[in-house]
């Protein structure tokens, strides 16, 4: 049986604001796409998908150098993409993870907690991390109108894990109802999953898994890289 992940990586970065894909941005001598990889496989993935922008394939294949990864031509946002990617799950995948390429550092742990938890018969698990600041609700011109409690939220992260059957019928789900003109607001497939009425389990998640989106964050990146292992 296989451990497959597909890895996201056809957004095109417009807050890091470099003017190319952000999955290519280099961190400590190595793309994105590549170090999330790289963290996968350390993680225990068997089998990696990923997600270029379209027209940007053969860039996407060149930083994963000799890498075994299979690449396909994204879409228009992350559900797309990810949507894209199930077709060239292998056909022995028993557990698929969806990893962010921008999550270039999410640690191994990380990722063979999710496996784990999956193969321990959850459908659907999520890394999560406690939520630090204080949440507002705003509303006109920024005007706080409440203060959410935030004793029952989480922030989660990817690698996400599914059991590929519920991976698939969930974003069948959402192609289905994208077709007849319905929205899709899910931000993650965990979200897709909790609209089929799946339960969704967390496990814990790690600071460091966090989501290169801003140049603030690529000098993170790349300062943790420098520090090395912590
Ligand atoms: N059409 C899209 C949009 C996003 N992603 C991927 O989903 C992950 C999380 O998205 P985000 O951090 O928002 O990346 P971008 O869409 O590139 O960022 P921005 O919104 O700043 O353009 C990234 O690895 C990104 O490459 C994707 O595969 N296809
Ligand atoms: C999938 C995700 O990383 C989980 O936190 C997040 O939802 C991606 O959000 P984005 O707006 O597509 O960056």
């Amino acid at each position: 049986m296989t451990v497959a992940a597909i890895v996201p990586a056809a957004g095109r970065g417009e807050r890091l604001g470099l003017g190319r894909p952000k999955a290519l941005a280099v961190v400590g001598g190595l793309a994105l796409v590549a170090r999330a990889v790289d963290g996968l496989v350390a993680g225990g993935v068997d089998a990696v998908v990923v997600v270029a922008p379209p027209g940007d394939e053969e860039a996407v294949r060149d930083a994963l150098g000799a890498r075994r990864a299979v690449v396909v031509p994204g879409a228009d946002d992350r559900v797309g993409s990810v949507g894209a990617a199930l077709d060239a799950l292998p056909g022995d995948t028993d557990v698929v993870l969806v990893h962010d390429a921008a999550r270039c550092l999410c640690p191994p742990e990380v990722v063979r907690a999710v496996i784990d938890a999956v193969r321990a018969g959850h459908a659907a698990v999520v890394p999560a991390t406690a939520v630090a600041d204080t949440l507002k609700r705003t509303g006109d011109a920024g005007v706080v109108t409440a203060t959410v409690d935030r004793s029952g939220l989480a922030a989660v992260q990817t690698p996400q894990g599914f059991d590929p059957a519920t991976l698939r019928a969930a974003h069948e789900r959402a192609r289905t109802l994208r077709a007849g003109g319905g929205p899709v607001v899910a931000t993650d497939d965990a979200g897709l999953a909790e609209d089929l009425g799946v339960p969704v389990v967390t496990v814990p998640g790690d600071p460091r898994a966090f989501k290169v989106t801003t140049p603030l964050d690529l000098a993170m990146a790349e300062a943790l890289v420098t520090a090395g292992p912590a």
